[in-house]
């Protein structure tokens, strides 16, 4: 049986980030533009795009959502250029408590799905990178999922791509696409940014699509190569370091052809899995 082509016109864009939020702002406003110039229906931004990334800046610069100067750009970003937005990241207060959050904005300008990052990166690697999202953030505790044109897609944030568990849950949702703006760093990035999201669409037959800043040279530094992964696990799209949008036509059919031909969520022993009691350590 011939299948119907579904197709959805994608761009990331792997936006430079410095301390001043205006120009942050701006220059994303500018990469919008350019990457509707390309033909892209969904446009998706980097985790913390309008702030450095630290601990210490995510007080400094959160705000809250829906009425904040980064709200405002992404909502007439999303309507000038006729477009789904994923607004990448930014710090997030509500009730004293602060998150890191993605938002997603349709083509009227409209808040349609809000995301807050629910594992939080709190890592140590001696000689390497240490990080405590937890002294500063509170961790959401929802999905969030939006819908384009009769495809669903589900939002994660970077240290998520880690807990195949949360991918899962999407693609039980029905989910085709998943996205995760992140910011991964020059001690994980190389060994893990691009296997996790292999993995993550291999699981569950689904695109992949994450988004880093573009690597800086102070701070906290950005791994960059944002990509695109296809539900096969193979990368249709990749950034190298600096500022760069990457363009890819996703096909959908991709998700039915490979459900189909390789059924794992049919063929899943859950008859055994619910049987056996595990604690993880
Ligand atoms: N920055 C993150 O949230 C995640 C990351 O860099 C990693 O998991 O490694």
């Amino acid at each position: 049986m011939q299948s119907v082509m579904r197709t959805i016109r994608t761009a990331l864009i792997q936006s430079r980030v410095g301390a001043n939020r205006s120009e942050n702002l701006e220059n994303a406003r500018k990469l919008i533009s350019q990457a509707k110039t390309l033909g892209a229906q969904l446009i998706s931004l980097p985790e913390c795009f309008n702030s450095p990334y630290g601990t210490k800046f995510f007080n400094e610069y959160a705000e809250s959502i829906p009425n904040g100067p980064t709200s405002e750009m992404l909502s007439k970003a999303a309507k000038d250029n006729n477009v789904y937005l994923v607004g990448g990241t930014f710090p997030e207060i509500e009730n004293s408590k602060y998150y890191n959050t993605c938002t997603v904005w349709n083509p009227e300008g409209k808040l349609i799905a809000k995301y807050r990052k629910m594992h939080l990166f709190d890592i140590d690697i001696p000689g390497g990178i240490t990080f405590k999202e937890s002294d500063v953030l509170a961790a959401g505790n929802s999905l969030a999922t939006f819908d384009l044109e009769g495809t669903k897609i589900g939002l994660g944030i970077c240290y998520d791509l880690r807990f195949e568990e949360l991918a899962k849950l999407y693609r039980l949702q029905g989910v085709e696409i998943l996205i995760y703006p992140a910011a991964f760093n020059l001690t994980t990035g190389p060994l893990h940014f691009e296997l996790l999201q292999r993995g993550r669409a291999i699981d569950n037959q689904v695109f992949v699509l994450a988004i880093s800043p573009a690597r800086g040279t102070q701070g906290y530094i950005a791994w960059g190569h944002s990509q695109i992964t296809n539900p096969w696990g193979k990368v249709i799209g990749q950034a190298k370091e600096g500022e760069e949008i990457v363009n890819v036509d996703l096909d959908l059919t991709e998700c039915d052809k490979v459900r189909q031909q390789i059924p794992i969520f049919s063929q899943r022993r859950n008859d055994i899995y619910d049987t056996i009691k595990v604690g993880i350590k």
